[in-house]
């Protein structure tokens, strides 16, 4: 059931393998998408993964920099996707018109010190007024989540949604493949240095649960296929660096921000998966951070089988060993203390636009008054 994809481990031939095979067959259906963060770290190599992908005909990229020089750049490959570039706040809407999937890695990054929370502050807010805008133009998209603490932003897009009725649980995704990205290629390489042979990584998969920061990335190491086994200290060993492993990248990129090109595969891989499965192919599984009802916080991610309407089902969590349930305990106080305030926020921030209508206070919205 919980297959992987074919991944491209040499990009450049996949990406052509892909697009010829594809472009010859007429059966495909078309899909909308637009990036938002598009000029960014993650958003460029993103776009030029997306503008490689043949079931994308259109490619909309909005940021509020750089976007006419990054889509008349991408415009020029010679594959399906057409590219269009939309600048500043007065373009967003245009962007999103007719948008079946939106992916958001529009934010500012880390710096080595600060943590994903410390990001709230000025990601929450461009998470918030982004999703209004996509409650306002494309309501019925996929929300495709970047942005971080996704651990947050995902309860502030849904509070802006349910505020707007026209939240839907089934489409809006935290991304979190980029955890189960770096779990395959660990898991891979400890075996390579202990046998000498690494693992197929076309058919390695190792699910990743919980939230998308430091001890609430929960990897299911005991769930991988094809199984492997690690003595105690090197199941926790391996644990702690594919929770660290953000910080790892920070750190090596020394104040030029955070990971952006193994992100935008991993992104590309998520939204690959999803529009296939809005396509009715079957058997589309990836692990996301979405609403959940799999343990007390109101956001977890697990892997889900998606299909054309989002989120067909939650496959959970699965059993666990003892020591990943104890990973579990460590991470519950605070995926939920992440998921508040991202709750708050909306509740204490948000104003209403009503269509047509006044703006009007968020504080009408408080439920903690
Ligand atoms: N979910 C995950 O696994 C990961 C998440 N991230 C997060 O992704 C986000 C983006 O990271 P990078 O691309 O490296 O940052 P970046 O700074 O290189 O790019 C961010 C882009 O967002 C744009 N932007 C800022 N405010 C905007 C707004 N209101 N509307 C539209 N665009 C806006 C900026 O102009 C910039 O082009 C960060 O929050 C980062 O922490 C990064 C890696 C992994
Ligand atoms: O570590 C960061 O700040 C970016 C991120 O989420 C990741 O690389 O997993």
């Amino acid at each position: 059931m919980f297959s992987r994809l074919a991944r491209p481990t040499q990009l450049v031939c996949v990406i052509r393998h892909q697009f010829s095979t594809s472009s010859k067959s007429r059966s495909q259906k078309d899909a909308k998408v637009a990036v938002l963060g598009a000029a960014g770290g993650i958003g460029q190599p993103l776009s030029l993964l997306l503008k490689c992908q043949p079931l994308i005909s259109h490619l909309n990229l909005y940021d509020i920099a750089h976007t006419p020089g990054v889509a008349a750049d991408l415009s020029h490959i010679e594959t399906r996707a057409k590219v269009k570039g939309f600048l500043g706040e007065e373009q967003l809407r245009q962007c999103l018109e007719g948008a079946q999937v939106v992916v958001i890695p529009a934010g500012v990054p880390r710096k080595p010190g600060m943590t994903r929370d410390d990001l709230f502050n000025t990601n929450a807010g461009i998470v918030r007024d982004l999703t209004d805008a996509i409650a306002d133009v494309c309501p019925k998209a996929m929300v495709c989540i970047i942005t971080n603490p996704v651990n947050s932003t995902v309860p502030i897009a849904s509070e802006v949604l349910k505020r707007r009725g026209v939240y839907d649980p089934k489409r809006v995704f935290g991304v979190t493949t980029l955890d189960v990205v770096r779990s395959n290629t660990f898991i891979s390489q400890i075996k390579e240095i202990e046998s000498g042979q690494g693992l197929d990584l076309t058919k390695t998969n190792c699910p990743v649960i919980g939230g998308h920061s430091g001890i609430t990335i929960i990897p299911l190491i005991s769930q991988c296929t094809p199984p492997v086994s690690f003595p105690t200290e090197e199941r926790a060993k391996l644990t702690e660096r594919i929770q660290n492993a953000g910080t790892e990248v920070v750190e090596a990129k020394a104040g030029a921000g955070s990971a952006t090109l193994s992100m935008a595969f991993a992104a590309a891989e998520f939204t690959k998966t999803l529009i296939e499965a809005l396509n009715g192919m079957e058997g589309k599984v990836q692990c996301a951070y979405v609403r959940s009802d799999e343990t007390e916080a109101k956001y977890f991610a697990t892997p889900v089988l998606l299909g054309k309407e989002g989120i067909e089902k939650n496959l959970g969590m699965g059993k666990l060993l003892d020591f990943e349930v104890s990973l579990l305990k460590a991470a519950m106080p605070e995926l939920i203390k992440n998921i508040e305030k991202g709750e708050e926020f909306v509740a204490k921030t948000y104003k209403n636009k009503p269509s047509g209508g006044e703006s009007f206070s968020g504080e009408e919205f408080n439920p903690f008054k």
